[in-house]
């Protein structure tokens, strides 16, 4: 079985214009002045056409970029298209997620990255790959909380003991953690309303992954709510009901999310790439943005 998907991907990186190899099929044009800088940031806006071929025990994906489009930057001046067209060079998400891992690492100093954002927002999911990806450990609160209280679920926390006992513990274990180096966290949905936290997690770089209340009700309501004690009061289908208690939360929490140092919003990424629906965007996406987000903040 064949079958095709199109995807279209956009990132940016800095170039030395002495590293640049002119392809044959395309020449560059720089001004006078961006050749004097030697130095300048290129937005790369590629149009993937994966072809996957599934068979009964394996999956495989190439990627094969149709279109591609190349604009230069020249100190925060809007870009102007360089070259546009079809280059036969191929590359994937794996190897832009390596690039600007590797590009980033070095700057961050072995400051932790705290995420944030609400339950199913995918702090764990990006902060598994991001750790990953820039050698760092990763540690979830919410798992550290439950070994602290001698194994007890979340769940089980919260009805035996009350949210605030289970608040104690999420502070107490940021204040752990944030003594340690080279760290992504993933914070419970919570954490961001208690002050304390924040003054812990400042000793870090924080990152708000901004998801849609829809596409968070939608994640939820398939995993269910077993784990996540806030969402069990509401009646009704799974989807309503998370989607429900989700909005009221975060009417009580957007802004405190919006105190941390760089936003990843899906909505953003989902426009970058012309993607209709953000339940399609993959986690590498999703990481590739956040490290452009922390990137922007070290810059600034
Ligand atoms: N980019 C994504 N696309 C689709 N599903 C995702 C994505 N990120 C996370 N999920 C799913 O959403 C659910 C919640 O993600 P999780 O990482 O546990 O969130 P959090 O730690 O913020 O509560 C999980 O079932 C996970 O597989
Ligand atoms: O939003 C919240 O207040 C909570 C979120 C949960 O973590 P996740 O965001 O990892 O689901 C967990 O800490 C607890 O159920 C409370």
């Amino acid at each position: 079985m064949e079958v095709k998907l199109a995807q279209s991907l956009q990132f940016s990186t800095w170039i030395d214009l002495e590293k640049m190899v002119m392809k044959p099929s395309g020449s560059l044009q720089f001004s006078r002045r961006s050749r004097e800088q030697k130095r300048f940031q290129i937005l790369i806006s590629s149009h993937l056409q994966p072809t996957r071929t599934a068979t009964a025990t394996a999956t495989a994906t190439s990627h094969k970029p149709v279109a591609l489009k190349v604009s230069c930057s020249y100190k925060n001046l809007q870009g102007s298209v360089l070259q546009s067209g079809s280059f036969p060079a191929s590359f994937d998400e794996a190897l832009i997620l390596k690039n600007k891992s590797e590009e980033i690492e070095p700057y961050l100093n072995g400051r932790c990255i705290y995420l944030v954002g609400m339950m199913g927002s995918g702090k764990t999911t990006i902060g598994r790959i991001l750790s990953d990806v820039l050698g760092y450990s990763f540690f979830d609160c919410d798992a550290m909380i439950e070994q602290t209280v001698g194994g007890t679920s979340v769940a089980e926390i919260f009805k035996l003991y009350g949210e605030s006992f289970f608040r104690d513990n999420e502070t107490e274990v940021l204040r752990k953690l944030t003594m340690m180096q080279r760290l992504v966290v993933s914070t419970g949905g919570g954490a961001v309303i208690r002050p304390i936290n924040w003054k812990h997690m400042q000793k870090g770089i924080s990152v708000w992954l901004d998801v849609p209340l829809e596409a968070l009700a939608r994640r939820i309501a398939a995993v269910g709510t077993g784990s996540r004690p806030l969402l069990h009061q509401e009646a009704g289908d799974a989807y309503s009901k998370a989607f429900m208690r989700l909005s009221t939360l975060l009417e009580e929490r957007s802004e405190a999310y919006a105190n941390a140092n760089a936003r990843v919003s899906l909505e953003n990424i989902a426009s970058k790439l012309g993607c209709i629906d953000v339940c399609n965007l993959t986690p590498t996406v999703i990481v590739i943005e956040a490290l452009e987000q922390i990137d922007s903040f070290l810059k600034k």
